[in-house]
Order: structure tokens, then sequence, then C-alpha cells
């Protein structure tokens, strides 16, 4: 099992540098604003149903994937086209991090009884380790992730307006993440997982 120290001398949260890499304000406040406001006029949100233990139910969020194909073999629903806009941020994602992604997966938190529940990630190609970037416009959630053995190594990251996190290395092998239900009165948010599928 992998260790890390996740606090500072003045425990100030370290986020260990192979699994994670967080940058607040990778967009400005204005270009999240845009983007923010664009998503929620235009993308044609969907609400899935999932089936949990033998029940039908809607997921508590609303969903869109944009790319070159489908997102996965058992939905091989035609993906949105790229619109300008997500051009405009996977180019500069994509920048950033030095790599490449063929889809997103956009998720609207319309208040704070939406929410995604533990799960990890794992839809790359086969033999590469998952990485996925994830940009949020609007209001911040907390982003909770928990050791897949050992559920007391739970953490909180608040991922703010035009922030960028990237998860890389085996952090969906090793940890789930969430983002939780929440009783204070939360806006909208909108967040973008770029992805690479097969
Ligand atoms: O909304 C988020 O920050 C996380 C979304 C997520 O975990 C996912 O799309 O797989
Ligand atoms: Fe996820």
């Amino acid at each position: 099992m992998e260790q890390f120290k996740l606090f500072d001398d003045r425990e100030h949260l370290l986020l260990p540098e192979h699994l994670m890499e967080y940058v607040p304000g990778f967009f400005t406040k204005m270009e999240s604003e845009r983007y923010l406001k664009t998503f929620l006029e235009t993308v044609s949100w969907q609400q899935t149903k999932i089936t949990i233990y033998d029940k039908e139910m809607l997921t508590p969020r609303l969903c869109a994937w944009f790319g070159d194909r489908p997102i996965r073999q058992d939905d091989m629903r035609p993906p949105i086209p790229w619109t300008e806009e997500l051009l405009e941020i996977k180019s500069k994602v994509e920048n950033h991090t030095g790599i490449r992604f063929n889809g997103v997966l956009l998720n609207y938190y319309r208040d704070g009884n939406d929410s995604v529940a533990w799960h990890s990630d794992k839809d790359t190609i086969v033999g590469l380790k998952t990485e996925i970037a994830s940009v949020s416009f609007g209001q911040p959630r907390n982003f909770d992730f928990r050791n897949k053995e050992n559920h007391k190594q739970q953490y909180s990251l608040e991922l703010g307006n035009g922030s960028l996190l990237l998860m890389k290395g085996d952090l969906q092998k090793y940890w789930e993440h969430r983002i939780a239900k929440s009783s204070k009165t939360m806006k909208a948010r909108i967040n973008l997982t770029f992805r690479k599928v097969a």
C-alpha cells in the first residue's frame, strides 16, 4: 500500500504529487463565469438511469458526453460533437498537462442535493494508467477521496471555481472519490472530466 504525508506542519493539505495536481484559478473568474453560463444554457443535459440493488433510479446530477467516440463499450450512444468552448478548454488543459484527451464528461450539480457516489474511474486504454483532468466552474464543492482498503484514510479537497485537478498515477487503483450531498445552500456547479477512451 502506498503511503504519503497529506498534511504539512501547519496542517495544510499536501497532495501526493505522483497522484494529484491541483491548480486553483486555472481559469479567471471572468472566463469561468462565461463558461458556466454557456454550458448551463446550451448543453442538452441528460439524467441517466442507474440500477442499484435491482431498483431503477435516476443519477442525482445531469450529464453530457462530448468527444470523438462513445464513452464506454456498454454505452454506445454517439458522443455530442466538440463545441468551440470545450475545444478552447481542452487545448489549455492539454498544454498544461502534456496529455491528449479524446472525450469529456460534463457533470451538472444543480444544488446541494446533487452528488456522485463513491467510485473510481477506469476508462482508459488498457495497459495505461488512467489520467483524468477535472475542471470545475461555479459553486465550490468538496471532492472527498478515500483509500479503497482503509476507508478511515479519507481526505477532502475543495474544488474551486475555475480550478483544475489532474488525477494520475495509481490514484484510481487505490483510491475512490465522490462529491457528497450538502445540507448547505449550494448553487450550480459544472465539472468537466477530460478522458482518454478506447
Ligand atoms: O464532479 C467532480 O468533481 C467529480 C466527477 C467524477 O468523479 C466523474 O465524473 O467521474
Ligand atoms: Fe470520478
